[in-house]
């Protein structure tokens, strides 16, 4: 995934899940609203019920009064039709046992009923004109005490559905709220995710950015690092980046060191030009004075190399300089550095080794090139000089007693070794 994909799939993951959830909070408010709606509905059915029972009761209660005080036998008959009504609403009540106790409605019809048979009778009884009140005292006491009681059982009744109803909506919104809770739970927790994906991935973004900045830098300012490519595991608009730019970095190192070995290399012999074997002789000065071993130089140089040159031309004369060239190489140790030091003139650079044994090498080189034939240009000598690095030793210093004994083999004669053996006589 690219980070133009990442980077925009933040915000539409956000939206997506934050629409989702508003959709779902308002689905459950509409529910929630509906039941309430239902409940009300189903409780105030119910709250119906029961003011009517204690209108009726009241209007029984009156009805005997009423037939008593008159002396109407009539109204007394017509409190049984409340009797009746009185009781269907209790049945229809004791429908809802979750909402009233079935207990609270059998004492009710069995309070209502106990006060509708002992108060009808008593009205008859007092109807009859038999109205010595004292005579009638335990009944009147028992109309009494179950009118009280069906009184209180009616409004505890009510009570009771108020209070279960409250019950209902506060469990309803309880839960709504618990949603609300929920769903603000997750929003905050989405929204830490989201900010903390989105910073994850500028840091990372910003650090692979740095890196390829720091490199183009370090390249642009000439401090090329080759040794390592930088590493971007995923297939984004970074990776492209830094796949190209590893890709610029391979062809930059393969020119760079092409050119690197261009300015150190002879070009004619391929051997290490001068300049290279001005350096490499400073510091394996610098290296055997502080490891403490010997170094030994040779200064080889083509003897009438001009008469070549003269003679067959400067070809042949390249000629000579290449197969010379060839032969240094085939004759020293891996180890021992040949450099083109000028013209027709060579420079061999032995690390470790004693003055004997380079004296040795030397005495090879020149009856190997002696005895060579060099083509058109025939039998070529060479002359040579020795000397080895003491101590304060300077590459100035070594090189001039080198180039000394040189000129004195040229002036013994040429084709022979001259060895700087001074500062081991002193
Ligand atoms: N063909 C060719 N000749 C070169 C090259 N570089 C230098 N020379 C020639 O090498 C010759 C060196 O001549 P001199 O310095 O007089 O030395 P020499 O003739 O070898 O004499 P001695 O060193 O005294 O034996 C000059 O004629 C240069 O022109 C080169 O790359 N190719």
């Amino acid at each position: 995934m690219t980070i133009f994909q990442k980077m925009l799939m933040t915000p539409f993951l956000s939206l997506t899940i934050y629409t989702g959830l508003i959709l779902f909070g308002l689905q459950e408010y509409t529910d929630n609203n509906k039941e309430i709606e239902g409940l009300s509905e189903k409780y105030l059915t119910l709250l119906d019920l029961s003011n009517e029972n204690l209108r009726l009761f009241k209007q029984i209660v009156v009805q005997f009064k009423d037939a008593v005080l008159a002396g109407e036998r009539d109204w007394v008959t017509n409190t049984n039709e409340f009797k009746i009504q009185i009781n269907t609403n209790i049945d229809r009540l004791a429908a809802s046992p979750e909402i009233l106790e079935s207990a609270l409605i059998s004492q009710l019809r069995h309070d209502f009923n106990q006060y509708y048979t002992n108060a009808l009778t008593l009205s008859l009884v007092l109807l009859k004109n038999d109205r010595e009140f004292s005579t009638h005292e335990k009944l009147i006491h028992t109309v009494e005490q179950y009118s009280n009681l069906t009184t209180s059982h009616l409004k505890h009744q009510k009570e009771q559905i108020k209070i279960r109803l409250t019950q209902a909506i506060e469990h309803s919104n309880h839960k709504l709220n618990q949603l609300l809770a929920w769903g603000t739970g997750i929003a905050i927790l989405l929204l830490l995710i989201m900010v903390s994906v989105t910073t994850q991935l500028s840091l990372s973004t910003k650090r692979s950015f740095t890196q390829v900045i720091d490199r183009m830098k370090a390249l642009a300012e000439g401090n090329p690092d080759f040794s390592r490519r930088l590493q971007h595991p995923h297939n984004d608009e970074l990776g492209y980046l830094i796949h190209w730019f590893n890709k610029l970095s391979d062809t930059l190192e393969h020119d760079y060191s092409k050119i690197q070995k261009i300015s150190i290399t002879d070009k004619l012999t391929q051997l290490s030009n001068r300049t290279h074997s001005d350096e490499f002789l400073r510091r394996q000065l610098t290296d055997s004075s502080e490891n403490n071993s010997q170094l030994v130089i040779i200064i080889a140089d083509i003897d009438h190399f001009k008469s070549i040159n003269d003679r067959y031309g400067h070809l042949t004369g390249d000629h000579v300089l290449r197969e010379f060239s060839m032969i240094l190489k085939h004759c020293t140790r891996v180890q021992d550095f040949i450099g083109r030091w000028g013209g027709e003139e060579f420079i061999i650079v032995m690390p470790d080794v004693g003055l004997d044994q380079a004296i040795k090498n030397a005495e090879r080189l020149r009856t190997t090139i002696e005895q060579h034939d060099f083509g058109e240009a025939g039998q070529v000598t060479a002359s040579f000089g020795i000397s080895f690095g003491i101590e304060g030793d300077t590459q100035e210093g070594i090189m001039k007693r080198a180039d000394l004994c040189l000129y004195k083999a040229k002036q013994q004669g040429r084709n022979q070794v001259v060895v700087d053996y001074r500062k081991i006589t002193d």
